[in-house]
């Protein structure tokens, strides 16, 4: 008898596998901190000095490192999903993991529920602002281990914004997948929106820990809402 198809999960990180607070707590912070030396040492290399002069292209006006090292704390500031900081960033995280400085929290619910998903056939990929770098070392240094080899695709800010439907038509593309075939996990409803204009199946993660309030009725855009991965079970 043939198999049916499995769905494939497709999940954001900050807010749904992990904390919000690690991420502004402790990434941003880190990447934040380390930009003037980190531009200082290599800001030579041919990578990172295309990455700092689409900065100083966007910034606008002639624009020293001294400046764009500004530009771009303040784009940390803001939280701006742009990619060349998402870039540079994982960059600089990737020393911080390395160097044993940091690892990857999860929500205890999501590694449990990764592994048992995998071991059923489900495909599992991740759709993060994060770089896919960052996102790989992220997964490749959780507290539950070496998740990394769990997913089989990784899609960053290159294929679009989170909350254009247009990124979501790429991923299906890519995934190779028919969209309600796919189930997109996240904290934010105008992601979920977007990825349900693409055809994609949605669930909102409302975690307690980073919504104290809980998202119900309307709050919800009619997405399908859950506190735990252990409350999904995809066929
Ligand atoms: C790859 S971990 C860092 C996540 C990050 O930089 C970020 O901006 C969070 O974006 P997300 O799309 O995961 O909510
Ligand atoms: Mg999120």
């Amino acid at each position: 008898m043939k198999s049916p198809i499995k769905t494939t999960i497709l999940t954001d990180i900050e807010g749904t596998t992990s904390s919000i607070s690690f991420v502004k707590d402790v990434l941003f912070p880190y990447a934040r901190e380390r930009l003037p030396a980190f531009v200082a040492a290599h800001g030579d290399e041919p990578q990172v000095r295309a990455l700092l002069d689409q900065v100083a292209t966007e910034h606008g006006t002639m624009c020293d490192d001294r400046m764009i090292v500004e530009t771009l704390q303040g784009w940390i500031d803001e939280d701006r999903k742009h990619t060349a900081l998402k870039t540079l960033q994982g960059m600089i995280w990737s020393a911080g993991y390395a160097h044993g400085d940091f690892t990857a929290p999860l929500y205890p619910d999501v590694a449990p529920a990764l592994r048992s998903w995998h071991a059923q056939g489900h495909p599992l990929a991740v759709y993060s602002s994060g770089s896919v770098p960052a996102q790989q070392l992220l997964f490749s240094h959780s507290d539950a281990g070496d998740l990394a080899p769990l997913f089989s695709h990784y899609f960053d800010t290159e294929v679009g914004h989170k909350r254009d439907a247009g990124s979501y038509r790429v991923i299906v593309e890519r995934l190779g997948r028919p969209p309600q075939d796919i189930v997109f996990l996240s904290d934010v409803v105008e992601e979920l929106d977007a990825a349900r204009e693409a055809g994609m199946r949605t669930v909102l993660l409302d975690r307690r820990e980073d919504y104290p309030q809980p998202r119900l009725g309307d709050a919800t855009h009619g997405h399908v809402r859950v506190e735990s991965f252990s409350a999904i079970h995809p066929h």
